[in-house]
């Protein structure tokens, strides 16, 4: 079975949210979900738990926070979700199934695993993953696209990321159908959030629904 994003119109995650006036854009915007880079300070983007904590306090209901790990010690990821920090927990590292069931031990929180995709043998390894949904991006928010050409079937809530603009959002559903879609780079201007392209990417998910 292909389990393509069939009817029901495709999400929006924006990610790499670090200041104060990114939180008024996301509000204003209504994505889906917002994402934090969490304790990973080789990011521009990346927030203590502290930072996100106070940052996430006011995000609207509705948009839903992401906390985003690199390796980081399962403790802490299943304190900030069992906390209510967040809502979900994406595992951006070398996270493997034993990290995610040890995870699983101290949480019942809802996990996203990343994989970088270089090859048609890295989306079949992806589709392995006990995780909730898999998030197939270029790396670790590059601001680039991975080769498209490298997804087949995805008989799975999956999420695209890598390289997404406001402008090429639209093709990416039409022709991938993820369940829904991950932008960072492509919202911002000199590396901070432009209000303009949130609201942008926000109006083109609106426009498509019903339509993919
Ligand atoms: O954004 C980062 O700096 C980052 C650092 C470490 C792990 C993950 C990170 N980003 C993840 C994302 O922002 C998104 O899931 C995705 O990669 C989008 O990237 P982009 O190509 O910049 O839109």
């Amino acid at each position: 079975m292909c389990d393509k994003n069939t009817g029901a119109a495709v999400r929006l995650k924006i990610c790499g949210l670090s200041r104060p006036c990114d939180i008024d854009y996301v509000n204003e915007a209504h994505p889906d979900f917002a994402g934090f880079v969490v304790n990973y300070p080789k990011s521009r983007r990346s927030v203590t738990p502290q930072q996100l904590a106070q940052l996430r306090a006011h995000l609207d209901e509705g948009v839903l926070p992401v906390g985003v790990f690199v390796n980081e010690a399962p403790e802490l990821v299943a304190k900030l979700l069992n906390d209510g920090i967040i809502s979900l927990a994406q595992l951006h590292g070398d996270e493997d199934e034993n990290y995610l069931k040890r995870l699983r031990t101290l949480t019942d929180g809802r996990l996203i695993q990343a994989f970088t995709i270089r090859s048609e043998k890295d989306a079949k390894l992806a589709m392995q993953s006990t995780a909730d949904y898999i998030l197939l991006d270029n790396g670790k928010g590059t601001g680039e696209r991975f080769d498209w050409r490298f997804i087949r079937e995805i008989s799975r809530p999956w999420i695209l990321a890598g390289g997404l603009t406001p402008e090429n959002i639209r093709q990416a559903a039409e022709s991938l159908r993820p369940w829904a879609l991950d932008l960072s780079s492509g919202v911002e201007t000199d590396g901070y959030k432009d209000r303009a392209k949130i609201l942008a990417a926000a109006a083109a998910i609106r426009n498509m629904a019903g339509i993919i």
